[in-house]
């Protein structure tokens, strides 16, 4: 994998991971909010009937209260109006108490209470009639007060009920929403952990494939890169009719040099010597190290007369090396062999084979010159 597409593999994951935490964030803010207003509908609607239904026991009290008043109208029309509203209210209740997600047993007792009142209602009806056909209140009160005193406790119990569920409630969706954050958060952290992961993975192996195909002394590209590079700026002539020029370089006489001057000044010769090919050459020029003192310089888009005007002037520039340059008190010379390929009619191999023969020509010519093959 290319540094380029190195970074842009980098930009992608970053890009997918801000997405992902995007995604995250609104669905938690969408679930928090919808959570919300549920638990909130849920039981606000069931505290509104109660609060509402609380008056009637307070509104049953004030109408008994007021029985001595001489005006038997009025208290029929207040009495008859509450024993209309009172069952009513207590269906509503009781159909918001089974919708609601409170624990039926929790609210047992207040409704049965509640049942009971109803069933005591026409009781309290017929008294009021009797009220009105001159029978003294006494008994109407009696039973009036007792059913006030149950409307009110079931009332009473049922507030309390809902509100501490309430609370529960959102204590419990406060602990869910709290843990599925931490849960997305910790996922993200495992989905980053791993996208770092993978991109130092993919670092380390085109690093892997750098060094697999770079010489470790003079860091040029090896024999393997420069059969890839050859392979693709093959195809490329191929494609567009341009040459492609081929030089291989031989030092003349290392072998004397490292007996000379041992080992470790052989290998600063050719640590110098690569840093001359890389001034000497193009960008789009390929250098390579085949082994021991043999070196390669691909050239596309380029004639033979390019090619023989370049090895010349690397045979040049090698010969004029100062002694401080080389680190050894004598001169170094290189033989060159070049040949060109037009892309049409020649494989690199035979180019290949080719520079190799001029490379021959050139050792037996007396090397520190070029041979064009
Ligand atoms: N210092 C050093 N020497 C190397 C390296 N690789 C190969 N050599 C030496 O290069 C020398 C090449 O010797 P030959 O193949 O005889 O070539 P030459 O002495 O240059 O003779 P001609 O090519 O005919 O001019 C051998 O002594 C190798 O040991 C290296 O990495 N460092």
């Amino acid at each position: 994998m290319s540094e380029r597409q190195h970074l842009a593999l980098r930009w992608q994951l970053a890009l997918g991971f801000t997405l992902l935490a995007g995604v995250c964030a609104l669905a938690i803010g969408l679930y928090v909010a919808n959570a919300r207003q549920h638990v909130g509908a849920n039981y606000t609607a069931l505290v509104a009937d109660v609060v509402r239904a609380q008056q009637h026991p307070v509104l049953l009290r004030d109408a008994l209260d007021r029985l001595h008043e001489p005006s038997p109208q009025a208290h029929q029309e207040r009495l008859d109006n509450l024993l209309w509203r009172i069952p009513q209210h207590i269906e509503g209740v009781t159909h918001g108490l089974e919708r609601s997600q409170l624990d039926p047993a929790d609210y047992t007792a207040p409704l049965d209470r509640l049942r009971g009142v109803k069933e005591q209602l026409p009781e309290l009806q017929r008294r009021v009639d009797e009220m009105l056909a001159g029978v003294p209140p006494d008994e109407l009160r009696r039973l009036g007060y007792l059913i006030e005193n149950d409307l009110a406790r079931a009332y009473s119990e049922l507030n309390e009920l809902i509100h501490t569920a309430a609370g529960e409630q959102r204590l419990i969706m406060e602990r869910l929403t709290l843990a599925i954050g931490v849960l997305v958060l910790l996922s993200l952290l495992v989905v980053g952990a791993l996208m770092l992961a993978l991109l130092r993975l993919n670092h380390q192996r085109a690093a892997v494939a750098r060094l697999s195909q770079m010489d470790e002394l003079t860091r040029l590209g090896n024999r393997r890169h420069l059969l890839e590079a050859a392979e693709v700026l093959h195809q490329q002539s191929r494609r567009n009719g341009q040459p492609l020029s081929l030089a291989l370089l031989d030092l003349d006489h290392f072998k004397r040099l490292n007996d000379t001057y041992g080992h470790p000044a052989g290998d600063r010769v050719l640590v110098r010597f690569a840093e001359a090919l890389r001034e000497e050459t193009r960008q789009a020029d390929v250098i390579a190290r085949m082994g021991g003192e043999e070196f390669c310089v691909l050239m596309p888009d380029t004639p033979a007369s390019g090619a023989l005007e370049l090895a010349e002037r690397i045979r040049k520039r090698i010969a004029a090396l100062s002694h401080q340059e080389l680190g050894i008190p004598t001169s170094i010379s290189v033989s060159l062999g070049v040949a060109t390929g037009d892309g049409e009619s020649s494989n690199f191999d035979s180019l290949y084979s080719r520079a190799d023969h001029a490379l021959y020509l050139a050792k037996a010519n007396g090397r520190n010159c070029t041979q064009v093959g």
